[in-house]
Protein backbone atom coordinates (compact mmCIF):
# COMPACT_ATOMS: atom_id res chain seq x y z
CA UNK A 1 0.00 0.00 0.00
CA UNK A 2 1.06 3.67 -0.99
CA UNK A 3 2.11 5.36 1.92
CA UNK A 4 -0.14 8.84 1.85
CA UNK A 5 2.47 11.38 2.75
CA UNK A 6 4.53 10.13 -0.25
CA UNK A 7 1.66 10.40 -2.75
CA UNK A 8 0.77 13.69 -1.20
CA UNK A 9 4.14 15.19 -1.46
CA UNK A 10 4.06 13.66 -5.30
CA UNK A 11 1.03 15.56 -5.89
CA UNK A 12 2.51 18.87 -4.14
CA UNK A 13 5.65 18.50 -6.20
CA UNK A 14 3.86 17.90 -9.63
CA UNK A 15 1.46 21.31 -8.82
CA UNK A 16 5.11 23.05 -7.96
CA UNK A 17 6.32 22.45 -11.10
CA UNK A 18 2.95 23.86 -13.45
CA UNK A 19 2.76 26.68 -11.17
CA UNK A 20 6.51 27.42 -11.70
CA UNK A 21 6.38 27.04 -15.15
CA UNK A 22 3.18 29.53 -15.26
CA UNK A 23 4.45 31.83 -13.41
CA UNK A 24 7.27 32.14 -15.48
CA UNK A 25 5.21 32.07 -18.47
CA UNK A 26 3.73 35.04 -16.56
CA UNK A 27 6.82 36.59 -15.98
CA UNK A 28 7.46 36.46 -20.48
CA UNK A 29 4.32 38.45 -20.68
CA UNK A 30 5.38 41.04 -18.23
CA UNK A 31 8.92 41.34 -20.20
CA UNK A 32 6.70 41.72 -23.34
CA UNK A 33 4.63 44.21 -21.67
CA UNK A 34 8.18 45.97 -21.09
CA UNK A 35 8.93 45.94 -24.39
CA UNK A 36 5.29 47.23 -25.91
CA UNK A 37 5.30 50.43 -23.29
CA UNK A 38 8.74 51.56 -24.24
CA UNK A 39 7.94 51.42 -28.00
CA UNK A 40 4.53 53.68 -27.89
CA UNK A 41 6.61 55.79 -24.60
CA UNK A 42 10.18 55.67 -25.16
CA UNK A 43 12.33 57.91 -22.56
CA UNK A 44 9.35 58.42 -20.58
CA UNK A 45 8.17 54.72 -20.09
CA UNK A 46 6.22 54.08 -16.94
CA UNK A 47 6.64 50.51 -15.73
CA UNK A 48 4.46 50.61 -13.00
CA UNK A 49 0.57 51.00 -13.01
CA UNK A 50 -1.13 51.49 -10.23
CA UNK A 51 -4.61 51.11 -11.49
CA UNK A 52 -3.85 47.79 -13.22
CA UNK A 53 -1.95 46.37 -10.29
CA UNK A 54 -5.01 46.66 -8.07
CA UNK A 55 -7.39 45.43 -10.80
CA UNK A 56 -5.14 42.31 -10.58
CA UNK A 57 -5.38 42.13 -7.22
CA UNK A 58 -9.26 42.70 -6.78
CA UNK A 59 -9.93 39.94 -9.09
CA UNK A 60 -7.28 37.18 -7.57
CA UNK A 61 -9.96 38.33 -4.53
CA UNK A 62 -13.41 38.06 -6.48
CA UNK A 63 -12.86 34.80 -8.01
CA UNK A 64 -11.11 33.17 -4.76
CA UNK A 65 -12.84 30.10 -3.22
CA UNK A 66 -10.59 29.22 -0.39
CA UNK A 67 -9.14 27.12 1.36
CA UNK A 68 -6.72 30.45 1.55
CA UNK A 69 -7.70 33.84 2.67
CA UNK A 70 -8.47 36.18 0.11
CA UNK A 71 -5.57 38.55 1.89
CA UNK A 72 -3.35 35.42 1.82
CA UNK A 73 -3.58 35.00 -1.82
CA UNK A 74 -4.22 38.92 -2.67
CA UNK A 75 -0.67 39.14 -0.97
CA UNK A 76 0.78 35.95 -3.00
CA UNK A 77 -0.35 37.83 -6.38
CA UNK A 78 1.13 40.96 -4.80
CA UNK A 79 4.80 39.66 -4.60
CA UNK A 80 4.32 37.74 -8.27
CA UNK A 81 3.52 41.36 -9.50
CA UNK A 82 6.65 42.66 -7.51
CA UNK A 83 9.26 40.13 -9.00
CA UNK A 84 7.34 40.92 -12.93
CA UNK A 85 7.83 44.67 -12.74
CA UNK A 86 11.47 44.38 -11.27
CA UNK A 87 11.95 42.60 -14.17
CA UNK A 88 10.75 45.36 -16.73
CA UNK A 89 12.58 47.77 -14.25
CA UNK A 90 13.65 47.86 -10.81
CA UNK A 91 11.68 50.40 -8.85
CA UNK A 92 13.19 52.15 -6.10
CA UNK A 93 10.46 53.12 -3.17
CA UNK A 94 11.71 55.83 -0.78
CA UNK A 95 10.01 55.44 2.92
CA UNK A 96 9.70 57.20 6.31
CA UNK A 97 12.29 55.23 8.08
CA UNK A 98 14.55 54.04 10.17
CA UNK A 99 14.28 50.31 9.12
CA UNK A 100 11.77 48.33 11.26
CA UNK A 101 8.85 51.16 11.51
CA UNK A 102 5.32 50.65 10.26
CA UNK A 103 6.08 52.74 6.75
CA UNK A 104 8.54 49.90 5.61
CA UNK A 105 5.96 47.47 6.27
CA UNK A 106 3.32 49.99 4.65
CA UNK A 107 5.66 49.95 1.71
CA UNK A 108 6.40 46.18 1.42
CA UNK A 109 2.71 45.64 1.46
CA UNK A 110 2.15 48.08 -1.48
CA UNK A 111 5.05 47.35 -3.40
CA UNK A 112 6.21 43.73 -2.38
CA UNK A 113 9.47 42.37 -1.74
CA UNK A 114 11.30 43.04 -5.02
CA UNK A 115 11.58 46.75 -5.19
CA UNK A 116 14.24 48.46 -3.34
CA UNK A 117 13.01 50.39 -0.69
CA UNK A 118 15.08 52.69 0.68
CA UNK A 119 14.68 54.52 4.66
CA UNK A 120 14.94 58.16 4.90
CA UNK A 121 14.70 60.26 7.93
CA UNK A 122 12.20 62.78 7.37
CA UNK A 123 9.02 63.45 5.79
CA UNK A 124 10.13 66.01 3.50
CA UNK A 125 13.68 64.35 3.11
CA UNK A 126 11.05 61.40 0.87
CA UNK A 127 9.08 64.46 -0.48
CA UNK A 128 12.53 65.50 -1.93
CA UNK A 129 13.67 62.45 -2.81
CA UNK A 130 11.09 61.84 -5.46
CA UNK A 131 11.02 65.04 -6.67
CA UNK A 132 14.70 65.09 -7.46
CA UNK A 133 14.24 61.54 -9.53
CA UNK A 134 16.10 59.63 -6.99
CA UNK A 135 13.56 57.39 -5.82
CA UNK A 136 10.57 56.65 -8.41
CA UNK A 137 7.99 56.92 -5.26
CA UNK A 138 8.19 57.77 -1.86
CA UNK A 139 5.69 56.23 1.00
CA UNK A 140 4.31 58.62 3.98
CA UNK A 141 1.93 58.00 6.49
CA UNK A 142 -1.37 60.54 6.25
CA UNK A 143 -3.38 59.14 9.22
CA UNK A 144 -3.84 57.41 12.25
CA UNK A 145 -7.73 56.30 13.33
CA UNK A 146 -6.66 56.20 16.63
CA UNK A 147 -4.47 59.44 16.57
CA UNK A 148 -5.54 61.45 13.31
CA UNK A 149 -3.68 63.65 10.67
CA UNK A 150 0.04 63.37 10.48
CA UNK A 151 0.12 67.14 10.04
CA UNK A 152 3.89 66.96 8.13
CA UNK A 153 2.43 64.79 5.32
CA UNK A 154 -0.69 67.35 4.66
CA UNK A 155 1.90 70.44 5.02
CA UNK A 156 3.99 68.72 2.82
CA UNK A 157 1.92 69.02 -0.30
CA UNK A 158 1.05 72.77 0.02
CA UNK A 159 4.59 73.51 -1.92
CA UNK A 160 4.67 70.04 -3.95
CA UNK A 161 4.05 69.21 -7.23
CA UNK A 162 3.91 65.48 -6.65
CA UNK A 163 0.85 63.82 -7.19
CA UNK A 164 -1.21 60.97 -4.92
CA UNK A 165 -0.43 57.59 -6.81
CA UNK A 166 -1.87 54.86 -4.46
CA UNK A 167 -3.17 54.68 -0.71
CA UNK A 168 -2.32 51.52 1.55
CA UNK A 169 -3.99 51.20 4.46
CA UNK A 170 -2.37 48.88 7.58
CA UNK A 171 -3.59 47.22 10.79
CA UNK A 172 -0.99 48.65 13.60
CA UNK A 173 -0.48 46.14 16.20
CA UNK A 174 1.87 47.60 18.76
CA UNK A 175 3.56 45.18 21.37
CA UNK A 176 5.38 45.33 24.71
CA UNK A 177 9.28 43.91 23.93
CA UNK A 178 12.30 43.20 25.72
CA UNK A 179 16.14 42.38 25.00
CA UNK A 180 17.79 39.56 25.92
CA UNK A 181 19.54 41.15 28.93
CA UNK A 182 16.15 43.23 30.54
CA UNK A 183 14.96 42.07 33.79
CA UNK A 184 11.14 41.41 32.98
CA UNK A 185 9.54 41.92 37.20
CA UNK A 186 12.30 45.24 37.07
CA UNK A 187 11.09 47.67 33.81
CA UNK A 188 11.30 51.14 35.21
CA UNK A 189 11.41 52.69 31.73
CA UNK A 190 9.28 52.46 28.39
CA UNK A 191 10.19 53.64 24.91
CA UNK A 192 8.50 54.60 22.03
CA UNK A 193 7.00 56.88 19.29
CA UNK A 194 4.59 59.85 21.16
CA UNK A 195 1.88 58.26 19.21
CA UNK A 196 2.50 54.46 19.56
CA UNK A 197 2.49 55.35 23.12
CA UNK A 198 -0.60 57.59 23.24
CA UNK A 199 -2.61 54.10 21.37
CA UNK A 200 -1.53 52.54 24.27
CA UNK A 201 -2.16 54.84 27.46
CA UNK A 202 -4.76 52.35 28.62
CA UNK A 203 -2.86 49.36 28.72
CA UNK A 204 0.04 50.96 29.83
CA UNK A 205 -1.53 52.76 32.72
CA UNK A 206 -3.11 48.99 33.72
CA UNK A 207 0.33 47.20 33.51
CA UNK A 208 3.21 49.59 34.25
CA UNK A 209 1.58 52.89 35.62
CA UNK A 210 4.97 52.96 37.79
CA UNK A 211 6.99 53.43 34.51
CA UNK A 212 8.59 56.40 32.88
CA UNK A 213 7.36 57.29 29.00
CA UNK A 214 10.13 58.07 26.51
CA UNK A 215 9.00 59.70 23.57
CA UNK A 216 11.71 58.83 20.96
CA UNK A 217 11.90 59.78 17.34
CA UNK A 218 10.09 56.13 16.06
CA UNK A 219 9.31 52.92 17.04
CA UNK A 220 12.26 51.53 15.37
CA UNK A 221 14.37 53.39 17.36
CA UNK A 222 12.55 52.63 20.94
CA UNK A 223 13.34 48.75 19.82
CA UNK A 224 17.14 49.81 19.33
CA UNK A 225 17.62 51.55 22.08
CA UNK A 226 16.67 49.17 24.91
CA UNK A 227 19.03 46.40 23.53
CA UNK A 228 21.35 47.85 25.44
CA UNK A 229 19.28 48.52 29.18
CA UNK A 230 18.65 45.96 31.27
CA UNK A 231 15.41 47.80 32.84
CA UNK A 232 13.62 48.95 29.95
CA UNK A 233 11.12 48.00 27.03
CA UNK A 234 9.82 49.42 23.68
CA UNK A 235 6.44 49.60 22.34
CA UNK A 236 6.86 48.82 18.57
CA UNK A 237 5.97 46.43 15.84
CA UNK A 238 6.28 42.92 15.00
CA UNK A 239 9.39 44.55 11.77
CA UNK A 240 11.53 46.25 14.66
CA UNK A 241 10.93 42.60 16.76
CA UNK A 242 12.40 40.79 14.18
CA UNK A 243 14.94 43.17 13.12
CA UNK A 244 16.18 43.80 16.42
CA UNK A 245 15.52 40.44 17.56
CA UNK A 246 13.64 41.28 21.19
CA UNK A 247 11.48 39.46 22.80
CA UNK A 248 7.50 39.93 22.65
CA UNK A 249 6.23 39.82 26.35
CA UNK A 250 3.05 41.45 25.58
CA UNK A 251 1.11 41.21 22.12
CA UNK A 252 -1.80 43.41 20.30
CA UNK A 253 -1.76 45.95 23.05
CA UNK A 254 -3.55 48.91 21.01
CA UNK A 255 -6.40 49.90 23.09
CA UNK A 256 -8.44 50.08 20.35
CA UNK A 257 -8.76 47.02 18.09
CA UNK A 258 -9.25 47.70 14.75
CA UNK A 259 -6.04 50.88 15.22
CA UNK A 260 -4.73 51.23 11.48
CA UNK A 261 -2.66 54.01 9.70
CA UNK A 262 -3.27 54.78 5.82
CA UNK A 263 -0.08 55.52 4.30
CA UNK A 264 0.61 57.81 0.93
CA UNK A 265 1.93 56.45 -2.40
CA UNK A 266 3.75 60.03 -3.99
CA UNK A 267 5.61 59.70 -7.12
CA UNK A 268 5.13 61.81 -10.62
CA UNK A 269 2.34 59.82 -12.58
CA UNK A 270 -1.10 60.77 -13.09
CA UNK A 271 -2.60 57.36 -12.46
CA UNK A 272 -5.83 56.56 -14.90
CA UNK A 273 -9.02 54.99 -13.15
CA UNK A 274 -9.47 51.57 -11.89
CA UNK A 275 -12.94 51.12 -11.13
CA UNK A 276 -12.56 52.01 -7.36
CA UNK A 277 -10.94 55.13 -6.95
CA UNK A 278 -9.98 57.69 -4.57
CA UNK A 279 -9.30 61.38 -5.28
CA UNK A 280 -7.81 63.94 -2.80
CA UNK A 281 -7.92 67.54 -3.62
CA UNK A 282 -6.28 70.76 -1.78
CA UNK A 283 -8.73 73.76 -1.72
CA UNK A 284 -8.18 77.51 -0.53
CA UNK A 285 -10.67 79.11 0.55
CA UNK A 286 -11.32 82.99 1.35
CA UNK A 287 -11.89 83.54 5.03
CA UNK A 288 -15.44 84.71 5.50
CA UNK A 289 -18.47 82.92 7.40
CA UNK A 290 -19.89 79.38 5.75
CA UNK A 291 -16.67 78.90 3.92
CA UNK A 292 -16.50 75.35 4.43
CA UNK A 293 -20.03 74.91 3.92
CA UNK A 294 -20.17 76.55 0.15
CA UNK A 295 -17.19 74.64 -0.46
CA UNK A 296 -18.78 71.00 0.58
CA UNK A 297 -21.87 71.79 -0.87
CA UNK A 298 -21.11 70.49 -4.81
CA UNK A 299 -20.33 67.30 -3.29
CA UNK A 300 -23.67 66.76 -1.39
CA UNK A 301 -25.64 68.04 -4.83
CA UNK A 302 -23.71 65.34 -6.84
CA UNK A 303 -24.07 62.55 -4.01
CA UNK A 304 -19.98 61.99 -3.92
CA UNK A 305 -18.65 60.66 -0.97
CA UNK A 306 -16.53 62.41 1.36
CA UNK A 307 -13.78 60.12 2.91
CA UNK A 308 -12.46 63.28 5.26
CA UNK A 309 -11.79 66.79 5.21
CA UNK A 310 -8.66 68.18 7.13
CA UNK A 311 -8.01 72.16 7.87
CA UNK A 312 -4.26 73.45 8.07
CA UNK A 313 -3.71 76.73 8.41
CA UNK A 314 -2.26 78.66 4.89
CA UNK A 315 1.16 79.59 4.93
CA UNK A 316 0.00 82.87 3.19
CA UNK A 317 -1.77 84.48 5.79
CA UNK A 318 -3.22 85.14 9.21
CA UNK A 319 -6.48 83.10 9.64
CA UNK A 320 -6.84 81.70 6.32
CA UNK A 321 -7.18 78.25 5.82
CA UNK A 322 -6.48 75.41 3.12
CA UNK A 323 -8.52 72.23 3.40
CA UNK A 324 -7.42 69.22 2.50
CA UNK A 325 -10.74 66.69 0.98
CA UNK A 326 -10.59 63.29 -0.48
CA UNK A 327 -13.74 61.52 -1.84
CA UNK A 328 -14.78 58.53 -3.49
CA UNK A 329 -14.56 58.41 -7.51
CA UNK A 330 -11.96 59.66 -10.68
CA UNK A 331 -10.91 62.62 -11.81
CA UNK A 332 -11.32 61.10 -14.95
CA UNK A 333 -15.35 60.38 -14.24
CA UNK A 334 -17.89 63.07 -15.13
CA UNK A 335 -19.92 63.27 -12.06
CA UNK A 336 -16.15 64.26 -10.41
CA UNK A 337 -15.49 66.81 -12.99
CA UNK A 338 -18.84 68.52 -12.40
CA UNK A 339 -17.92 68.70 -8.88
CA UNK A 340 -14.42 70.08 -9.12
CA UNK A 341 -15.67 72.67 -11.46
CA UNK A 342 -18.02 73.85 -9.25
CA UNK A 343 -15.66 73.48 -5.90
CA UNK A 344 -12.61 76.08 -8.52
CA UNK A 345 -15.74 78.26 -8.85
CA UNK A 346 -16.25 79.05 -4.94
CA UNK A 347 -12.13 78.72 -3.88
CA UNK A 348 -9.45 81.34 -4.11
CA UNK A 349 -6.92 78.01 -4.95
CA UNK A 350 -7.60 74.18 -6.06
CA UNK A 351 -5.20 71.62 -6.76
CA UNK A 352 -5.60 67.99 -7.19
CA UNK A 353 -3.10 66.24 -5.57
CA UNK A 354 -3.97 62.89 -7.37
CA UNK A 355 -6.64 60.62 -8.07
CA UNK A 356 -5.71 56.74 -7.21
CA UNK A 357 -7.27 53.52 -6.71
CA UNK A 358 -8.46 52.77 -3.43
CA UNK A 359 -6.25 50.78 -1.25
CA UNK A 360 -7.23 46.38 -2.09
CA UNK A 361 -4.89 44.71 0.70
O1 LIG B 1 0.12 45.35 -17.07
C1 LIG B 1 1.20 45.95 -17.01
O2 LIG B 1 1.29 47.15 -17.37
C2 LIG B 1 2.38 45.29 -16.48
O3 LIG B 1 3.43 45.89 -16.51
C3 LIG B 1 2.27 43.95 -15.85
C4 LIG B 1 2.15 44.03 -14.33
C5 LIG B 1 1.81 42.59 -13.80
O4 LIG B 1 2.73 41.89 -13.42
O5 LIG B 1 0.65 42.23 -13.89
C6 LIG B 1 3.43 44.49 -13.75
C7 LIG B 1 3.64 45.77 -13.35
C8 LIG B 1 2.62 46.81 -13.42
O6 LIG B 1 2.69 47.67 -12.32
C9 LIG B 1 1.29 46.25 -13.59
C10 LIG B 1 1.06 44.95 -13.96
Amino acid sequence: MSDPLQSLRERIDTLDQQIQALINERAQCAQEVAQVKTASEGEQTVFYRPEREAQVLRRVMERNTGPLSNEEMARLFREIMSACLALERPIKVAFLGPEGTFTQEAALKHFGHSAVCVSLPAIDEVFREVEAGAADYGVVPVENSTEGVINHTLDSFIDSGLHICGEVVLRIHHHLMIGENTRRDKISRIYSHASSLAQCRKWLDAHYPQAERVAVNSNAEAARLIKSEWHSAAIAGDMAADLYQLQKVAEKIEDCPDNSTRFLIIGNQEVPASQDDKTSIMVSMRNQPGALHDLLEPFRQHQVDLTRVETRPSRSGAWSYVFFIDFRGHTQDSKIQQVLQDVAERASDLKILGAYPKGVL
